[in-house]
């Protein structure tokens, strides 16, 4: 019977990887218990976008096998590394940068970990923004200072689920950085290399805006699974934005997608829709890129940030958080796809 189990299985493909479960090595269990079949799928993310539309698949092709009653579909989730993890532990390193300060980068990077972390993944967010480090505000931990381990490894903080490690948990609260190239290098060495940040699926990096010296320190240091640029629809905006384009395509670093911050605005009150910065814009960036989500102003983010919880996890459900759930679930999915585009044709089968 397991093998007319696999054998239905094989016809199900996974929507986004555009192969089937089986010989993606998905089955983790395919069995008759008392005419119902019972499928255990293991997903190439707990944050699958996908997730329902897989299950619905399953259960028809399974419900077509002889002696099959009902079936009982269950997930398990196994983030897999895109060929050389990034760091030891780290299985994906994605950068989070903006052409131009103000677009909500921070918040987003904040609200993505915490969806992330939150459907499940082992999370960690790394604030590399050494000019303006606003992370730590954003999680409500702004007055905690890290500590090292017995190895002198720095300890990172855990706030909402997952780790974060912030140059404002390291510095007095509220005096000016100003360091220069090599410091800034040396500085984002150790958030990396001389942390122990344990077992991760995803190190989110917030990065300064713009194209200088620290997005260039990352992307020479560590092997990272790609980058997002936030932007909002404003030409401008839109110009820098293809100027951080360039500059992770000159240092190889795959762009995963673009997130359209600020799109537009529902107004409380009456429900209208105000295209506030003209929607829709990032579009014009070209189509190479896949628009991950266009995320609503919506004052609650805002307030979020500042009480210290991301809007995903206070308003969970809120248009605009709703929007950041499914750009992080988008994201997850772009990564399993990069992760699993240079495998062989045929996976162990359990
Ligand atoms: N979708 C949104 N709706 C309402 N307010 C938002 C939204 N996104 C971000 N903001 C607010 O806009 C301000 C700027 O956001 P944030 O600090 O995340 O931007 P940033 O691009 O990281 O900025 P910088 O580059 O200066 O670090 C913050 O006050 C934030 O709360």
């Amino acid at each position: 019977m397991h093998e007319a189990l696999l054998a239905a299985l094989s016809t199900v493909n996974d929507p986004e990887l555009h192969r089937d479960l089986v010989s993606l090595g998905m089955i983790e269990r395919a069995e008759l218990v008392g005419g119902v079949a019972q499928i255990k799928v293991n997903l190439t993310t707990p944050a699958c976008p996908l997730k329902g539309k897989i299950e619905q698949d399953v259960r028809s092709a399974v419900l077509e096998v002889a002696g099959v009653e009902d079936v009982a579909v269950t997930f398990g989730a196994m983030v897999r590394p895109a060929g050389q993890p990034a760091l030891n532990g780290i299985k994906h390193v994605v950068l989070v940068g903006s052409g131009k300060g103000g677009v909500g980068k921070s918040s987003v990077a904040v609200n993505l970990a915490a969806s992330l972390a939150r459907d499940g993944a082992k999370v960690g967010l790394l604030d590399a923004d050494v000019y303006g480090p606003s992370v730590a505000h954003m999680l409500g931990e702004s007055q905690a200072k890290v500590t090292a381990n017995a190895e002198r490894k720095m300890l990172p903080l855990v706030a909402h689920g997952f780790k974060f490690l912030s140059m404002a948990n390291l510095s007095p609260a509220g005096q000016a950085l100003v360091w220069r190239g090599p410091m800034l290098h040396s500085a984002i060495q150790q958030f990396l290399k001389d942390a122990d940040w344990g077992e991760l699926d995803y190190l989110i990096v917030d990065l300064p805006p713009g194209t200088g010296d620290v997005q260039l320190s990352l992307t020479q240091t560590i092997q990272v699974t790609g980058a997002v640029i936030v932007t909002t629809p404003q030409d401008v905006a839109l110009i820098d934005a293809a100027r951080a384009i360039d500059m992770f395509r000159k240092a190889s670093v795959p762009v995963l997608g673009l997130i359209e911050n600020m799109s537009y605005f529902v107004a409380p009150d009456t429900g209208n829709v105000y295209d506030l910065f003209g929607r829709g814009g990032s579009r014009k960036l070209g189509e190479q890129f896949p628009l991950l989500g266009e995320i609503p102003l919506d004052t609650d983010v805002r307030k979020d940030a500042d009480a210290g919880t991301p809007a995903v996890l206070a308003h969970p459900t809120s248009a605009a958080s709703q929007a950041l759930t499914a750009v992080a679930r988008q994201l997850a999915g772009q990564i399993s796809v990069r992760s699993l585009a240079s495998l062989p044709d045929q996976l162990t089968v359990v």
